[in-house]
């Protein structure tokens, strides 16, 4: 019998009705699939009846009796079975060298920076993935409400984030102390090679976007105009949100993704502009 692993979050699911939802919602394509933390493979067992698919486990004793379960299926090419800790995978590149679909019922303890690696991963086209239930409401979270962090806008510049729906702590063995909830992010069609919509053309201005996004909401109760005005002169600023028509008094989390866009990208532009002047001065 295998014990389950506090240490790797370690909560298999055990009910069908959650597992023929989540089957439901996979993306139908000739994509591949990969899978993060198989455990003892319930869902790994649907989702081959599905497609085939590349699975992930730290855990050397899993994957011991996933070697056993799945014998078969691994012998006939079906199933590959990685035994590594997705995190370094993500650190050597992609988890995958070709376009694939991730479905996953993800270890809590690091599901937000898997997240956020998947997201970056431009070989990763979309994510159905099972988190806790605050977790997925920050991800899919809208504008005006408290949950819209720099997290959420992130998420969606590059894909549209939904929750689909709660799972209860008792569809699991041994049973978390949290709600759960399935988080679908598809990927924009443009984010293709780290490329989106003439926003991040490289990834290099991904990586600016995401800083200019840490000095919006470095105090997310503060303005907007007070936090940005850190990084950025703040008349310049102000007369960028004149032209908006942004109020000066608004909050970074009021600020729709679009207009988080326009505003980075005329911030951008203004600082490029300043700096050939001051070489052609
Ligand atoms: C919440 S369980 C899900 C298990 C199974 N998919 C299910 O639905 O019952 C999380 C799984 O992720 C694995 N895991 C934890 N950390 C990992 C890591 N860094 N890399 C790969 N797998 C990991 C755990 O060993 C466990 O099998």
């Amino acid at each position: 019998m295998i014990e389950a692993k506090k240490k790797f979050g370690q909560n298999f699911l055990k009910d069908s009705t959650v597992l023929s939802k989540i089957i439901q919602a996979m993306p139908r394509n000739d994509r591949k699939l990969v899978e993060i933390g198989p455990g003892l493979g319930d869902l790994t067992q649907e989702l081959l009846k599905v497609k085939p698919l590349v699975a992930y486990e730290v855990d050397e004793d899993l994957c011991v009796y996933l070697r056993k379960k799945f014998s078969k299926e691994i012998e006939q090419g079906s199933l590959t079975l990685v035994h590594a800790n997705v995190l370094n995978q993500f650190e050597k590149g992609s988890l995958l060298n070709e376009p694939y679909d991730l479905v996953a019922n993800l270890p809590y303890y690091i599901a937000t920076t898997i997240i956020l690696e998947a997201l970056e991963d431009p070989y990763c086209k979309s994510m159905e993935v099972m988190v806790q239930k605050e977790v997925a409401e920050k991800f899919a979270a809208a504008p005006k409400t408290k949950e819209f962090t720099s997290l959420a806008i992130l998420t969606q510049s590059i894909g549209t984030a939904k929750l689909l729906f709660d799972v209860d702590p008792t569809s699991f063995d041994p049973q978390p102390k949290v709600v759960s909830s399935i988080l679908k992010i598809d990927k924009h069609k443009e984010f293709v090679e780290g490329s989106f919509s003439g926003i991040f053309e490289t990834k290099e201005q991904l990586q600016k976007f995401k800083k200019y996004l840490r000095c919006s909401f470095q105090s997310p109760r503060k303005t907007w105009l007070k936090n940005i005005s850190s990084e950025f002169d703040k008349q310049s600023v102000q007369d960028l949100m004149q032209m908006h028509d942004l109020p000066i008094t608004i909050r970074p989390h009021e600020i729709s993704v679009l207009s988080h866009h326009l505003l980075f990208k005329h911030l951008r532009l203004n600082d490029a502009r300043k700096r050939s002047n001051a070489t052609t001065e």
